[in-house]
């Protein structure tokens, strides 16, 4: 079916506000949907998607939309909209347009040089370079500009994956199981999930699967104490509630109100009463010292690039700047060795981000072992095995979306050694008596 011609008019005002990338996209198109409320959600639908090309194919359109006499803009547009919507879906494309998106269309993009093939900025095409390889960061490339599949957890303390699937079934929503998380379902096509009975009472929740594999791994147990140190809107969160069987304490921390605050309403859902919120002012707040040597299991989902999740927010690899690394570097390793004060003997800690780049992951890690060595790496084949999970990996679990179809994530795990027996009090009496003894 034929979009309104209209669409192209709004798909460009919107766009020319998004290349600002004065705010992420995603935030900026909520505001002009709000501000347009005579969108239909079709007419929404491809707005967004138009926008969402763009995004993830900028470094090649850009090319091609700068030559010839149209405006940028409108070509970005078009092309956008004629690679999210098919171009037989364009309506009032004039003669020239036409025949400008059948050239575009009839170009082999394996002939592009590789950067302009990865649409990635020349910094981040570099270190992946640096990183994976020129062949291997194409894959990834590649991977990254695609849009997502919609993943499901199941919340295992209201139903079982079997129940949910029937239940999809009905409405009808083909889903099937994730090849990893065990919790995990992949539906095929997106539908509008807050509608479902099985969202609203809290049966199932959106969560990718290698987010759902992030919080299996902290293998977070029934009546434990554990901190979801970076806990935001509380993605992994639920997911620890859950497996501790919504029984122990789980605190989620986070220094942002409103994000713990989007927090709450899914706490309600879920069903669990093991959740503590507690807004921190940073990561030496006097609320975690109370709680230093007590806990089993600490998750610390850092802030990071977001470089890892490029299939949902393409605009990230636009508006991160390579300078921006370092400063979150600092933040990272100060967030780390906070949260790490308050694990117990014995205890685990699970370093997390959505992060590809070994700068935020394995750098980060490596420095804090050197600086503490009270603790030590749990290779990640070992905890995967404990967990049933079957991935291969070594010390570190790194997810990539070319390889494992999940959103780019970095996890490791850091275990505390066994504390020190307590030097037994001195007896006052003992004291006494040797200051006698020293006396006679
Ligand atoms: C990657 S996000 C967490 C996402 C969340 N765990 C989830 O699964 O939805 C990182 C979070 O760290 C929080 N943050 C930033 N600095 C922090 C600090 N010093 N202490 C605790 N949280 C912090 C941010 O507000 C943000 O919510």
């Amino acid at each position: 079916m034929r979009l309104p011609p209209a669409i192209l008019g709004n798909t460009e005002e919107v766009l020319r506000e998004i290349l600002r990338f004065s705010a992420p996209a995603d935030t900026t198109l909520s505001r002009y949907f709000k501000d347009h409320p005579r969108l239909g959600t079709r007419e929404r639908g491809a707005v967004a998607e138009g926008i969402y090309a763009i995004l993830r194919n900028k470094a090649f359109f850009t090319d091609f939309a700068e030559a010839g006499t149209n405006p940028t803009m409108r070509r970005l547009t078009i092309l956008g909209l004629a690679e999210a919507m098919g171009a037989d879906s364009l309506g009032g494309l004039t003669e020239e347009e036409t025949e400008f998106l059948t050239r575009i269309a009839g170009i082999d993009r394996n002939l592009m040089p590789p950067q302009m093939r990865s649409n990635l900025p020349k910094w981040l095409f570099d270190k992946f370079v640096a990183q994976f390889g020129e062949e291997e960061t194409l894959a990834l490339a590649d991977a990254l500009n695609q849009p997502a599949p919609l993943d499901l957890r199941v919340n295992s303390i209201k139903a079982t994956r079997e129940d949910v699937i029937a239940a999809l079934a009905l409405a009808p929503v083909a889903a099937v199981p994730t090849p990893f998380a065990p919790l995990g379902l992949r539906v095929l096509r997106k539908p509008n999930l807050q509608n479902l009975d099985l969202f609203k009472n809290g049966s199932i929740e959106v969560q990718d699967e290698g987010s759902q594999l992030l919080s299996q791994i902290v293998g977070a147990k029934r009546g434990e104490m554990v901190v979801d140190f970076c806990a935001g809107a509380g993605g992994k969160t639920l997911s620890l509630g859950a497996s501790m069987r919504n029984t122990g304490r789980l605190y989620a921390f986070d220094i942002s109100e409103k994000r713990l605050a989007k927090l709450k309403p899914r706490m309600a859902r879920s069903g669990l009463s093991n959740v503590h919120p507690v807004q921190i002012a940073h990561e030496r707040d006097a609320k975690i010292k109370r709680l230093a040597g007590k806990i089993d299991r600490v998750l610390v989902d850092a802030p990071c690039s977001g470089l890892g999740t490029l299939r949902r927010n393409p605009d990230v690899k636009w508006r991160q700047k390579v300078e921006a690394i370092a400063e979150m570097q600092v933040k990272q390793a100060s967030i780390l060795d906070g949260a790490a004060r308050l694990l117990k003997g014995g205890g685990r800690l699970v370093y997390a981000t959505c992060s590809l780049l070994d700068e935020e992951n394995d750098f980060i890690v490596q420095q804090f072992l050197a600086a503490h060595p009270e603790f030590f790496l749990v290779p990640m084949s070992q905890v995967l095995a404990e967990q049933k999970i079957a991935l291969e990996m070594g010390d570190y679990l790194k997810l990539l979306p070319h390889k494992h179809q999940t959103d780019g994530f970095f996890a490791a795990v850091l275990e505390r050694k066994p504390l020190p027996p307590r030097a037994p009090k001195a007896d006052p009496d003992a004291g006494t008596a040797d200051a006698d003894a020293d006396a006679q």
